[in-house]
């Protein structure tokens, strides 16, 4: 059995150090990811460098299931990796990109449950590759996806409200997590309508199946990637229904701390605009990649930046 040293420190020797660990991050994040990138570059230095550690930890997990040697992977595999989250919560890296996420969760004050999630989301790709209702589909997409967003909250961290204003009414029951929540369900179900060609010839199919029965569209017919006036139907109801997790994000986005707005609406923006790509392309997400040129991207910029000083 692996003996840990006393201390983080003596074991950290060996290891990069925590600026040479974060450059990792950025380095992979940018490689794998140009939009998620671009809107960290947005975040002061310190939120930014914790957003590449946690990005880098969540692509490491989708890559143990979804990755090059994926179809390996159990349930041992996923335990292992929870046991080594747990190491590095305490303190213990095992590798350079740990020792970045053992900074982060040392300066600022992240819970470990939506990491835990999110393996158990991944557990979820082992054994299944068929959703009945729109429920079940929920459920992934809180695990692999809103999981992202309340880590990321806890970075950013939740502006004070304004109490001194005579008009400050809050409502009780409101929390800007569950827009936290939703944002990242909005980014897994555009995610799943991009992707719905590549996951079927992985002979998986996530859009939920009483869908798929409500437009008369069959397995079969998804499977041999029919794009006909069924499908087109069926398409602009899920899309309707990622805009309406956007739209309830959106109004989230006013209750984190100031210098995490911007990014966070330029990150929404970006994401929604692939549903717009997937209607661009006629809804033939089966043979076309849905994406924003970075043209149009850069030009949310300053739209995101307004919105974020205005709303
Ligand atoms: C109050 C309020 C509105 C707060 C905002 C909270 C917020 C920032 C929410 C956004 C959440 C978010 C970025 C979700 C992304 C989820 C995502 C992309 C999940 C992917 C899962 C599996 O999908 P799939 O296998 O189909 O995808 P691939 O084809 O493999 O890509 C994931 C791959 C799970 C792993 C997630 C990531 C690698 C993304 C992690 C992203 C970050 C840490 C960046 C967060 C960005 C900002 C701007 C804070
Ligand atoms: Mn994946």
């Amino acid at each position: 059995m692996l003996q840990l040293p006393e201390q983080p420190s003596s074991y950290l020797r060996s290891l990069a150090s925590v600026d040479e660990a974060y450059e990792q991050c950025r380095q992979l994040m940018e490689h794998f990811t140009k939009s998620f990138y671009l809107a960290t570059l947005l975040f002061p230095l310190e939120k930014r460098r914790a957003i590449w550690a946690i990005y880098v930890w969540c692509r490491r997990t989708d890559e143990l299931v979804d990755g090059f040697n994926g179809k390996q992977a159990t349930n041992d595999t996923l335990d292992q990796w929870e046991e080594r989250l747990e190491k590095i919560f305490a303190g213990y890296p095992e590798d350079d990109f740990d020792v970045a996420l053992v900074d982060t969760v040392e300066r600022f004050p992240i819970e470990i449950q939506p990491f835990r999630d999110m393996i158990a989301g991944q557990r979820m790709d082992l054994y299944r590759s068929r959703y009945e209702t729109f429920d079940e589909l929920y459920l992934y997409c809180y695990r692999v996806a809103s999981t992202v967003g309340l880590m990321s909250t806890d970075v950013m961290g939740l502006a004070e409200p304004d109490t001194t204003a005579p008009w400050y009414r809050p409502e009780p029951s409101y929390s800007p997590l569950d827009d936290a929540i939703a944002l990242g369900v909005a980014k897994q179900l555009t995610n799943i309508l991009r992707d719905v060609g590549e996951d079927a010839r992985r002979g998986r199919i996530y859009l939920p199946l009483e869908d798929l029965a409500r437009f008369n569209y069959t397995e079969d017919d998804l499977m041999k990637g029919v794009n006909d006036d069924r499908w087109k139907a069926l398409m602009k109801f899920q899309i309707e229904r990622a805009r309406q997790f956007y739209a309830m994000a959106e109004r989230g986005i006013g209750s984190l701390n100031e210098d995490a707005r911007w990014p966070v609406w330029s990150a929404l923006m970006l994401y929604s605009q692939i549903l717009n790509a997937i209607e661009n392309n006629n809804y033939d997400n089966f043979n076309r990649r849905a994406y924003v040129p970075g043209l149009k991207k850069m030009s949310l910029l300053p739209i995101s930046w307004l919105r974020a000083k205005v709303l």
